[in-house]
């Protein structure tokens, strides 16, 4: 059976995955296939490292130029992470005429376009789908299965280490910083959790999705975002009481024919699926204007989950090659489509507040909510020590402009302080 030569960049949690899936599953591989997969040479940074996976007959190097200057490597898996060097090292790649397999959102959300351009021109194949939820194969979902669909929202929770975070706070009690060490410990984590924990993976991950959701390409900057380092504890219980949880949702949503992207701790009901998703899982929903409402739910990082997407894009690769039929884009669709304003944008919202305990704060928050036509449908004040009270709300729709309009007053008053406003979701 001919072979196909692959290099490996990285081999730490997913390229460990990906080398243990291609010898695990390589009898059925080939069968699907009709080529032998070979992992000839995998470049890792710290040669010194003791690793997990049985690597007899593989060349382990620190010089990327054994696997880029190897004309018998036709395939590339990229899984180290970073952007610039990771850009460098796949441009080098495309222009050597080899195909490449990525697991890196950072760099598809960033230079996406720019990636794939070369690798048309290069007759070469460029797949990203662990890019995007793990082990849910949700990019090639969008492509094969709402072809001919038009889908109005994407939604969902993108992120494992964070979605970990909160499900280890609210069930077991852990605390913040434990939680993200254990999710550092089980891999799920980035190399720095700060892009987790502030929402910019999930951001990553919700470019690419209304990328291929909606054919717009867009950059971090079109993003609103939030992460979840700013969430109390205090917020996480007062949602309980009032029979939701709180979860970091990505939201691509198309409103009077515009977009809006955003990402985002949000009142989840209890009773609204995402709601169950627990520690490391993902789900997104994807709304289609004729299939409606679909759900994809599976682990949204770790070693095997994303191991697996990685596989579907080798296996991808490998029968194009065998087909003849390289250098295809990942996604076709592209659209012409207006960002929303934010006087478009409209949630309800849940608010909450620090104030002076003493008369009269009340008031001026009513004031400040009636001048700007806003108006809630419960409001609850509780002590928090001597000198200061929490005051949380629930306000009905109102528009982003609204919502930051209110902020900024209630922020001027010097007795009451904004801490959290995050959007609420209906049933
Ligand atoms: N972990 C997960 O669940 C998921 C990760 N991803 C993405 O997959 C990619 C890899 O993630 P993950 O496996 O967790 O990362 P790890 O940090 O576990 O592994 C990174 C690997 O790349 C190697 N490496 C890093 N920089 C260089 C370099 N400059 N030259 C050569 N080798 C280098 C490291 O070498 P050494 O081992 O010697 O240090 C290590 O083997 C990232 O883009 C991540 O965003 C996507 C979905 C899920
Ligand atoms: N750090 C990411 C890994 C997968 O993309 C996450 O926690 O989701």
């Amino acid at each position: 059976m001919e072979a196909i030569n692959i290099g490996i960049l990285g081999l730490g949690t997913v390229g460990s995955g990906v080398v243990r899936m291609l010898t695990n599953h390589a009898e059925k591989i080939s069968s699907i296939t009709g080529r032998r997969l070979v992992v000839k040479t995998i470049v890792v940074h710290d040669l010194s490292k003791k690793r997990s996976v049985d690597m007899t007959g593989i060349k382990v190097t620190d010089d990327v130029d054994a696997v880029l200057s190897d004309p018998s490597i036709q395939l590339v898996v990229e899984v180290m992470g970073t952007v610039e060097t990771a850009k460098k090292y796949i441009e080098q790649a495309l222009k050597a005429g080899k195909h490449v397999v990525t697991a890196n959102k950072d760099l598809i959300a960033t230079y996406g376009p720019e990636l794939t351009s070369l690798a048309l021109q290069q007759k070469c194949d460029l797949y990203y789908e662990a890019s995007v939820a793990g082990g849910i194969p949700i990019l090639r979902t969008i492509v094969n299965s709402f072809a001919a669909d038009r889908i109005v929202e994407v939604k969902g929770i993108v992120n494992g280490t964070t979605n970990y975070i909160m499900t280890q706070m609210n069930q077991k009690g852990v605390s913040y910083a434990a939680a993200l060490q254990q999710a550092q410990e089980l891999g799920f984590a980035e190399a720095d959790p700060t892009n987790d924990v502030e929402g910019i993976d999930a951001a990553y991950k919700m470019i690419i999705l209304t990328q291929f959701a909606f054919g717009k390409d867009i950059t971090l900057s079109n993003v609103k975002l939030e992460g979840i380092s700013g969430v109390k504890l205090e917020d996480i219980e007062e949602a309980k009481r009032l029979g939701y949880k709180i979860k970091l949702l990505g939201i691509s949503k198309l409103i009077n024919e515009h977009l809006d992207v955003s990402v985002g701790p949000v009142l989840v009901p209890r009773s609204q699926p995402l709601a169950t998703v627990q520690n490391e899982n993902n789900a997104v929903f994807v709304t289609g204007a004729a299939v409606g409402e679909t759900m994809f739910y599976g682990p949204g990082a770790g070693e095997l989950p994303t191991a697996n997407s990685v596989l579907s894009d080798i296996i991808t690769v490998t029968k194009n090659i065998a087909m003849g039929t390289t250098g295809v884009r990942f996604n076709d669709y592209s659209a012409q489509i207006k960002l929303a304003e934010s006087s478009e944008v409209v949630y309800p919202y849940y608010i909450s507040l620090k104030v002076l305990d003493k008369p009269g704060q009340m008031l001026k928050i009513t004031e400040i909510m009636t001048k700007e036509n806003a108006s809630f449908n419960l409001i609850t004040q509780t002590e928090l020590d001597e000198k200061n009270a929490r005051v949380t709300m629930v306000t009905h729709e109102m528009s982003e402009a609204q919502l930051n309009r209110i902020k900024e007053q209630i922020n001027a008053v010097d007795t009451i302080e904004v801490i959290a406003a995050y959007k609420v979701l209906g049933e």
